[in-house]
């Protein structure tokens, strides 16, 4: 027995010794003089001392508590505040080795996020920079030189020092053991500390150049402007830093080794003919370069791989799709290419094997079991209540619920107003009766859309009242409940660019919702594609700004929009919008009526549903059972980035693909390609973060607005200067 233990108790000496070495450095020094900008000999020490202590932190067998107990330490010696280690922790970030593993891309996005302030934020990258240059060496080795301490273990084996698995179509791809990085590939300064490292490819312009807002990958403080020296691009990873933050940086241009073993596994596992083909055009990917390439770099830093503003080919080479029914991730890498802008985000959406159909409805395209034309076709005269007739097939299941409806738990976030004591006040005075409502005889009929029609009126001013058709529930004593519910959306909103609801009315089973009447009827999507007019970018930004405004007033009000798509944005002019149809869509809803073959959804509503909401998609909709769909706000998000690809290109995205394909590749992770289209690099940005994969990486309103708001207001041009370039004032740099 004793010596099955001594190993253990040894082990638990060594732990003891490396923490307390390690609080100890804490305590003696200050993250300013490890992050110290002169570098100097006692900085280098200190800096060894710390990554050679957080090297063998990370190989000492600790408890998950220990392990979070000693990151939580040092980020409080970085200077996070207690709130920033809770967010970070909430983020996954709980051990050293998560913080080892994060790109700068990733870790900068959680900071955001977290709302760290400047100092905070540039603290945490940069301390990160160091110590993942220094430390990559101990994590690689770590699977091999941890062994477990001979006899029972008492301590639950520790997940948390894993290198993460990775998640390909739900299946975990296991780490190759074909390929073994850790002789190669050789760094040409094969020093310890950079056993795995890949070299930077430093380049010094010797143009002058302005950066605009960029900031230094390793000290974020801005890159500013300056001739010759002031800061350095990789030619490989594009990453910028200052000449002097050049030497802290490391030797960590491109992949990790982890990442390269991940994209060689899928190459070997993929690439059995035809993987090279880009799926959405069936044009063959220009030839890749060799994986050994410095070059090759994560997919996520693309987004920085555009030098020119306008360019819109990321210089990184091809990479493998993947083919429908292999069951494994395609990989949205980007590649050289002259006309498409790919997207970064490889993240993937594990997809159910089943894709539901979704049957479009548009214009007269009359489906059997469809109660009226959809797409919001303008139509000749009609009169209300027309669409009265309900399907037999209304389905029985509602019937079945004891409790008599739908379970709204989830939409406490947007369905909070109709539940405050004393609202049959407030609803009474939102009441309008029906009767005092003048019908347009000569244009009744506004349009038609797929929950409802819409109709012109005059109740003391011009009117447009839209008639909900609530025949998704079958039980007709339940459909007040119901409409009122997607009415309290409407009911406390006061916004510029949201709809004005000015009452609502339900009597014979017809549920009307009343809203000013916007002149023109005319939505963006009419002006975008049925039109076809284009809109500048001023007129862009502004529009979108609106938009931006409008939900982002619904999301502090709780109200999620659910629906956002150009056809729901009405354009009162060319200088504003007015945002309609919110709170209103659900699984419910969209599974009325009944089809064999799958839901009837509006035309290109796919295009606007976030990966997520695809991945929830069941053919098996049960509304006893089946969860409703997972809106959030970062799906309103996602539907706003595109709206923002419509107006910026006037197309829209996954134009000429079909249903299912569009489901399939969103499912899978795929984003639509962008044409070369004349805006600046910062709008094809903002586009990226709108579509991420993972939910949690899109930016909210306030961040888009911002970002909206900071955009340059003109192109930027890139000439070669005419010397002498110091008499170049600074604006001509734009
Ligand atoms: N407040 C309003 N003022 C003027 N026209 C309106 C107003 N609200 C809606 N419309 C018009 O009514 C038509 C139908 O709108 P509705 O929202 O019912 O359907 P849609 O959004 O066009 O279609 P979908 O079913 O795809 O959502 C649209 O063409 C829209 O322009």
């Amino acid at each position: 027995m004793k010596k099955e233990e001594r190993p253990s108790s040894s082990c638990e000496e060594e732990k003891n010794v490396v923490l307390q070495k390690f609080r100890d450095l804490l305590k003696s020094s200050s993250i300013e003089t490890f992050l110290s900008p002169g570098f100097d000999h006692d900085t280098k020490i200190l800096e060894k001392n710390y990554c050679e202590l957080v090297g063998r932190i990370t190989k000492i067998k600790q408890t998950d508590k220990e392990r979070r107990e000693i990151l939580s330490t040092w980020l409080t010696f970085v200077g996070l505040s207690a709130q920033n280690i809770r967010h970070l922790e909430i983020c996954s970030i709980t051990v050293f080795d998560s913080l080892l593993k994060i790109s700068q891309t990733e870790l900068r996005s959680l900071a955001d996020r977290g709302r760290f302030d400047a100092e905070t934020k540039r603290k945490l990258l940069q301390s990160t920079v160091i110590l993942q240059s220094h430390c990559q060496h101990y994590l690689h080795h770590k699977r091999d030189s941890i062994e477990e301490p001979p006899g029972p273990s008492t301590s639950t084996p520790n997940t948390a020092c894993n290198i993460p698995s990775l998640m390909v179509g739900g299946n975990k791809i296991l780490q190759s053991t074909s390929m073994n990085f850790s002789s190669a590939p050789k760094s040409p300064k094969t020093s310890s500390r950079f056993v795995h490292a890949i070299p930077h490819k430093w380049h010094r312009s010797t143009k002058f150049r302005f950066s605009g807002d960029a900031v230094c990958h390793f000290c974020q403080r801005p890159l500013g402007f300056g001739f010759l020296n002031a800061w350095e691009k990789c030619r490989s990873c594009k990453w910028k830093v200052h000449t002097q933050c050049k030497g802290r940086v490391g030797d960590s241009c491109g992949l990790t080794p982890d990442h390269l073993r991940f994209l060689f596994d899928k190459l070997i596992q993929e690439n059995n003919g035809g993987m090279w083909n880009d799926p959405q055009s069936a044009v063959p990917i220009p030839g890749s370069r060799s994986m050994n390439e410095p070059a090759f770099q994560y997919p996520d830093t693309a987004i920085d791989s555009s030098s020119s503003t306008n360019s819109s080919a990321p210089s990184t080479p091809a990479m493998p799709l993947g083919v429908p029914g292999s069951g494994l991730n395609p990989l949205t890498a980007p590649y050289r290419s002259e006309r498409k802008f790919l997207f970064p985000d490889t993240e993937m959406y594990s997809m159910h094997n089943k894709v539901p159909i979704l049957v479009i409805s548009e214009g007269d395209n009359h489906i059997e079991a469809k109660p009226d034309e959809s797409e919001g076709t303008i139509v000749a005269q009609d009169s209300i209540g027309s669409n009265e007739a309900q399907s037999s097939e209304a389905s029985d299941k509602f019937n079945r619920r004891n409790d008599g409806g739908h379970q709204w738990e989830r939409h406490t976030w947007n369905m909070s107003t109709i539940r405050v004591p004393n609202t049959q006040a407030s609803w009474n005075e939102v009441t309008i009766q029906p009767e005092s409502i003048e019908w347009d005889k000569r244009q009744l009929l506004i349009g038609n859309g797929r929950f409802g029609k819409v109709l012109r009126g005059f109740h003391y001013g011009d009117v447009a009242v839209k008639m909900f058709d609530m025949n998704h529930i079958r039980e007709k004593s339940k459909r007040a409940e119901e409409f009122k519910l997607e009415v309290s959306a409407y009911k406390n909103t006061r916004h510029d660019n949201i709809a004005l609801f000015l009452g609502y009315f339900m009597s014979d089973d017809k549920y009307g919702l009343v809203m000013s009447l916007c002149k023109g009827s005319q939505t963006l999507y009419g002006f975008l594609h049925v039109e076809k007019r284009k809109l500048d970018l001023p007129t862009t930004r502004r529009l979108a700004q609106q938009i931006c405004q409008g939900v982002s007033y619904l999301h502090t009000k709780k109200i999620l929009h659910k629906d956002l798509r150009t056809k729901n944005v009405l354009l009162e002019s060319i200088n504003k919008v007015v945002i309609t149809d919110f709170g209103v869509l659900s699984m419910r809803r969209l599974s009325y009526p009944k089809a064999d073959y799958g839901y009837i959804a509006p035309k290109f509503w796919v295009n606007y549903i976030a990966p997520e909401i695809v991945a929830s998609l069941r053919c098996d909709y049960d509304e006893f059972y089946s969860e409703e769909l997972p809106f959030t706000e970062f799906s309103d998000v996602y539907a706003f980035g595109t709206l923002w690809y419509e107006m910026l290109t006037g197309l829209m995205p996954f134009k000429a693909t079909e249903v299912e394909r569009v489901l399939w590749m969103k499912g899978n992770g795929m984003k639509a390609v962008i044409p070369n289209v004349n805006c600046t690099r910062e709008m094809k940005e903002l586009l990226t973060k709108c579509w991420m994969a993972d939910p949690n990486d899109r930016p909210t309103f306030v961040d888009i607005n911002l970002k909206l708001t900071s955009l340059p207001r003109k192109q930027r041009v890139n000439r070669s200067p005419s010397f002498p370039v110091m008499m170049k004032s600074y604006e001509s740099a734009f």
